[in-house]
Order: C-alpha cells, then structure tokens, then sequence
C-alpha cells in the first residue's frame, strides 16, 4: 500500500440549526421531505410536536450539515415552537403561496424570500443552498494579504522636570 493510498481529506462539517415555521398546512413537511428524501405525498400528516431531520450539502468550500425542525403549526403547538427556534441560525416561515402579502411583509422587513413547490421540487435545494451561502460560517475565506497594524502615535516620553 502506498502513503497516497492511505491519506484521507477530512472535510469538517459546519453544523447548521435550522426550523421551519408557519400554519398548520402550510407545506413545512413537505418541504423538508422534499429536500430530505426528494419524496412528495398528497396527503401528508399533520405534524406532531415536531419532527428532526438531518441533510448535508456542499456549500462553496464547505459541507453543510442541516440539523432542521420541523415544527407542528397546529394552535395546540404553539407554545412549543421557542423550544425549537431557541439557538438556530436560520428559520424559514412556510406559507401558502396563495398568500399574496407574504412578498411585501418579506421586502418590507429585509427578509429573504423564494417561491418553492415541494410537489414540483422547484427551488426547494436551491432555498436551503441560499440560506447556507449567506450565513458567515459558511463564507468563503478571504483572500486577506494578512493583518495591517496600526501606526499608534508616538507615546510622549514624560519629561522629568526639577530644579525650578
Ligand atoms: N400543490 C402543492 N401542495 C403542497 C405543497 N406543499 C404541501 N402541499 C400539500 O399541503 C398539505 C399540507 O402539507 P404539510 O407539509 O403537511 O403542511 P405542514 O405545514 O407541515 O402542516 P402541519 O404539520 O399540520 O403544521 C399536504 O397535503 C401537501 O400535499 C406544494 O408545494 N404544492
């Protein structure tokens, strides 16, 4: 066996907590099943609690590793969700995307914002791709020509004055 054979590239995973937030049959589920599994069922069961799922990607350099909650929109729920968003770098709000206002609220409040279909696939990699890219773990390194330093002005040197 050679060395070359037996030398691995470890690649870190840079974790990311993620929660999926919205009404109950808002289409969080099916979201995440979508990107998770690539799985889309019609009738898919409401949300108990909430649901754990895990998923990786390769973002620029890195190797994402979703840690995502699913949360229950049910009312009976509710008080549960700070448990889940407590600690999470990224919260998607799902919303029936016959929602009209959902755009404005998001332009009006600097939010990112996409259009998905979980049926379709359309844009459900490309959301959590977007999410990982923008957060700053997740940043390419940059090319820095090193640290510069500070000129601090010259510290006056006390004079001693005597002998007036
Ligand atoms: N046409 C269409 N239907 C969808 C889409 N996403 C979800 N649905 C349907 O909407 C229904 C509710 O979806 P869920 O994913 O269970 O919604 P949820 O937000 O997880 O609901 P709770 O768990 O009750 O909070 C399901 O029957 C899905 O088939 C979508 O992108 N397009």
């Amino acid at each position: 066996m050679t060395l070359s054979s037996i030398i691995l590239l470890w690649k870190e995973e840079v974790p990311i907590k993620l929660v999926l937030l919205g009404d109950v049959g808002a289409g969080k589920s099916s979201l995440v099943l979508r990107f998770v599994k690539g799985q889309f069922v019609e009738f898919q069961e409401s949300t108990i609690g909430a649901a754990f799922f895990s998923q990786t990607l390769a973002v620029n350099d890195a190797t994402v590793k979703f840690e995502i909650w699913d949360t229950a929109g049910q009312e009976r729920y509710h008080s549960l969700a700070p448990m889940y968003y407590r600690g999470a770098a990224a919260a998607i709000i799902v919303y029936d995307i016959t929602n009209q206002e959902a755009q404005a609220y998001a332009q009006e409040h600097g939010l990112f914002f996409m259009e998905t279909s979980a049926k379709t696939a359309a844009n459900v990699n490309d959301v959590f791709y977007e999410i990982a890219k923008r957060l700053p773990r997740v940043q390419p390194v940059q090319n820095s020509a090193g640290m510069v330093l500070m000129d601090r002005p010259a510290e006056r040197v006390a004079s001693t004055s005597c002998c007036s």
